[in-house]
């Protein structure tokens, strides 16, 4: 079958499209598709099928005409993908599937409808307002470090890093501890440092992020809203804007009273033809 490959900040993704929902994609299968040896490689898949025909997006079809159906590297579902939105979008808009009515691109996911805008190079998705629930923390290297529990659709648990510990210093080739009661269904960590004052933006943070179900990733979207949530929060504001910096690149975040806009750069760099194992 046809494949697409396409990235946003780095995050990147192995998209198949399936209009009438006739693949049967399994855990296993996404897992080798996304071997970055023996498959194409990804941090997750994006199976691109009309809203009507899946069972997660058939309620949404009067909205949204198509389903981002994401999946995770290891094979596992996520809510949300937020990098995989904007993607997704851009992928839309090249192969024709769909045109954006009045600015603005529906496109039904595990959380919703999520409306998208276009700006040249940048592709922004409005996204659940994150939502904190609690103070948890994550085990790294020896060391206990503190966070907020943040849901944006999928659970996040965002770690500033104490003063002196450096984020390049962290290792994340292994999965951070994480309290399995507090996150039953496990959780995205992101670490996090400030960054320096940038101009027309309300704060600066830099970010690494191990994923659930994808490992250490150069990008997360959703992360960086969490994060985004939580220096907002730190600078005593409800809402405001935020440049997220992470391994990739720069999202850009705006918290609103009730949502949240995620921007950045989304591209599609190959296509080719997939031989199912
Ligand atoms: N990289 C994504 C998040 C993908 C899902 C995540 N790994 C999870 O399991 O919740 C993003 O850009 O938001």
């Amino acid at each position: 079958m046809e494949f697409t490959k396409g990235h946003g900040t780095g995050n990147d993704f192995v998209i198949l499209p399936d209009p009438d929902g006739a693949l049967e994609l399994a855990p296993g299968l996404v897992a080798a598709i996304c071997d970055r040896r023996r498959g194409i490689g990804g941090d997750g898949v994006l199976r691109v099928v009309r809203a009507a025909k899946h069972p997660d997006g058939a309620a949404m079809a009067g909205e949204a005409e198509w389903f981002m159906d994401y999946w995770n590297s290891d094979g596992s579902f996520a809510e949300m993908c937020g990098n995989g939105a904007r993607v997704f979008v851009r992928y839309l808009l090249e192969t024709g599937l769909a045109t954006p009515a009045g600015g603005t691109l529906p496109v039904a996911t595990r959380t919703g409808v999520v409306h998208a805008r276009v700006d040249g190079e940048a592709i922004a998705v409005e996204v659940r307002r994150p939502r904190s629930y609690g103070a948890s923390a994550a085990a790294l290297g020896g060391l206990t470090l503190p966070g907020t529990a943040v849901d944006v659709g999928n659970p996040h648990l965002v770690c500033p890093l104490p003063a002196g510990l450096e984020l390049t210093a962290l290792d994340l080739t292994r999965a951070p501890g994480f309290d399995p009661a507090f996150f039953p269904a496990g959780v995205n960590v992101e670490f996090t440092a400030p960054g320096e004052p940038v101009d027309g933006v309300d704060a600066h943070v830099l970010m690494r992020v191990y994923e659930r179900g994808s490992a250490e990733t150069l990008s997360c979207g959703t992360g960086a809203c969490a994060v985004a949530a939580v220096a907002l929060h730190e600078a005593a504001r409800d809402t405001g804007t935020v440049a997220v910096d992470v391994l990739g690149g720069r999202l850009t975040v705006t918290v609103t009273p009730d949502s949240c806009w995620l921007s950045g750069p989304a591209f599609l760099v190959a296509t080719g033809t997939l031989t199912l194992p």
